[in-house]
């Protein structure tokens, strides 16, 4: 069942524009152009440790190779990126509004084509992808709509003096992004960076290089300056050479909280602001007076988006005892009915997992969860769809986990693909204290028809992003981002153009100096 259309999934807009000229079937796609982009154009990069291969997750497939940047390709990028950004930054806020809306449009224009290269390239399914794509060019056209109001202030001071304040860009960011939304992750950074004036040299993950080069052909079309934009391509190295450069202001990333870490050490080191967007390990209370199919829908929408691959997934399922076996049951039914297979199949509701090693992964989880005591009430086991071409692909039936404890792994470490666990619970101040047990707080929800009870809740939970009565919804005017360990700093919403922006204070005297000496 899709979700209702009020604060759904459901794009705002929709534009089905015939193909463009790429191959849109499974199993066809080949990659013919180069993956790095300086200067307004797409380039070998002139330097690389090595050539990496790329997988199509739903054939298991390998659709080319492309070379991990260097050093010396890193340095062309900012330095073509740093030329972009003194014309860029000159502009005025509407200026850059302008070009801003035009790359959304051309977003909206090339929808179905982008939508079907992130389902070659990451497995999720064309339905997702399409809904990726609309909330992307909405955040394009959101922080155009702000990059005019950015404004100062002006602060009266004694006889006549006053001082007045200007909100200046960074100057070159850098984005570096994970493989579960590339080209939505690639929007959420590359848009208030922008709006705000500055230039950005964007690194997807290894695993998902190709849509973000679409971002960069889209940009120049749409006006930016050559150079403004700029894509680097590559793994550990590549970012490291990226956040170590001395003409980096800033660094934007989102990724796992082991790679986050290292992130900040080497942004330390620079004095370099940072924007960490990293995992978590949510939980979702479901209290015995909820609407009971509205807290089965949150609970799928809270795990099996992209495969369960999202950062905010809410997997710890908290269910009040009372309608633990009716909730169960429901659940467990839903989701044996999700539609499994060939991504780019229009009913297909659960594609392939990014990668073999990370399906074997999440299926070890799943091991050790049934070692430690839990019972799979369903899926956890890998699926071999029936077309004869989807039979290397990284399928699993998503996995709902009964008889839980707090102290399994299962419940207190990110699984990152299509696994729930349930907990029972029996009490709002006992579901608080064990919700909020953990080192991770990206997200949380709760699901209640008691209104102060809801605001209680949430307000009492240590998570950065939470829901009530829905979950894992994504309006681009919401900022986004965690607490604790999750990480820190916003994207989306207002909020982000504090993180790509800098403060300038002006004090202007009008009268003569009076010196203490
Ligand atoms: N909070 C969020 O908004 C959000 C969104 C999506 C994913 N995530 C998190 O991302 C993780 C999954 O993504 P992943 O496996 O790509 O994460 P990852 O940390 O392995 O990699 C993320 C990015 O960092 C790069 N990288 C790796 N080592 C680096 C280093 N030493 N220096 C610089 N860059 C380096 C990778 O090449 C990749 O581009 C999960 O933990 C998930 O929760 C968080
Ligand atoms: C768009 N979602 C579903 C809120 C996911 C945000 C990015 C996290 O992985």
């Amino acid at each position: 069942m899709l979700p209702r259309p009020s604060l759904s999934l459901l794009p705002r807009f929709c534009s089905f524009l015939p193909f463009a000229t790429m191959s849109s079937k499974t199993g066809t796609f080949h990659l013919q152009q180069p993956l790095n982009y300086r200067a307004g154009a797409r380039i070998q990069p002139v330097d690389g440790s090595h050539n990496e291969e790329v997988y199509e997750p739903a054939t298991g497939r390998v659709m080319g190779k492309f070379l991990f940047s260097g050093e010396k390709e890193v340095d062309l990028a900012v330095q073509s990126a740093k030329a972009a950004f003194k014309i860029w930054s000159q502009k005025s806020g509407m200026e850059r509004s302008r070009v801003l809306l035009e790359a959304a449009r051309i977003i909206r224009e090339r929808r179905e084509e982008i939508a079907t290269m992130e389902t070659i390239n990451n497995g999720k399914s064309i339905f997702e992808a399409r809904v990726d794509v609309d909330i992307s060019w909405q955040c394009l056209e959101y922080y155009a709509g702000l990059a005019g109001a950015i404004a100062g202030q002006h602060i009266q001071l004694p006889g006549g003096s006053f001082a007045y304040t200007r909100r200046e860009a960074l100057g070159v960011c850098v984005g570096i992004g994970a493989w579960n939304y590339p080209f939505q992750i690639a929007c959420w950074k590359s848009a208030p960076a922008l709006a705000c004036g500055n230039a950005m040299i964007y690194k997807s993950s290894p695993l998902t290089p190709i849509s973000v080069v679409m971002l960069a052909e889209i940009f120049t079309q749409a006006g930016v300056p050559n150079g403004l934009f700029n894509v680097v391509q590559g793994g550990a190295a590549t970012g490291q050479f990226l956040c170590q450069h001395r003409d980096v202001a800033k660094v934007s990333f989102t990724g796992s909280v082991p790679t986050g870490i290292k992130i900040m050490e080497m942004s330390a080191k620079g004095i370099k602001p940072v924007t960490l967007e990293l995992g978590g390990k949510s939980p979702l209370i479901i209290f015995s007076d909820s609407v009971l199919e509205n807290a089965v829908n949150g609970a799928l929408m809270a795990n099996f988006l992209t495969q369960g691959e999202v950062c905010s997934n809410g997997t710890r399922v908290f269910v009040q005892r009372e309608i633990l076996e009716a909730f169960t049951e429901e659940v467990v039914k839903r989701t044996q009915k999700i539609k499994i297979g060939d991504p780019l199949l229009e009913d297909t509701r659960m594609g392939a997992l990014i990668s073999r090693p990370h399906l074997e992964r999440v299926l070890g989880f799943i091991t050790q969860a049934k070692e430690q005591g839990a019972k799979v009430l369903c899926g956890g086991e890998p699926y071999v769809p029936d077309d004869p071409k989807l039979k290397n692909g990284y399928y699993m039936r998503p996995c709902v986990l009964g008889d839980c404890r707090d102290d399994m792994t299962c419940v207190k470490e990110e699984i990152f693909g299509p696994v729930m666990s349930i907990l029972p619970f029996d009490t709002e101040e006992e579901v608080l204290e064990r919700a909020n047990n953990t080192t991770f707080g990206l997200a949380g929800g709760v699901f209640t028809r008691d209104i102060q009870r809801a605001h209680r809740v949430v307000a009492a939970l240590q998570a950065g992003m939470c829901f009530i009565n829905n979950y894992n919804i994504s309006p681009v005017e919401l900022p986004f981002g965690g607490y604790k360990m999750s990480g820190f700093g916003r994207e989306n919403g207002q909020a982000a153009m504090e993180y790509y922006s800098q403060l300038k204070t002006i004090c202007v005297e009008m009268g003569d100096v009076e010196s203490v000496f």
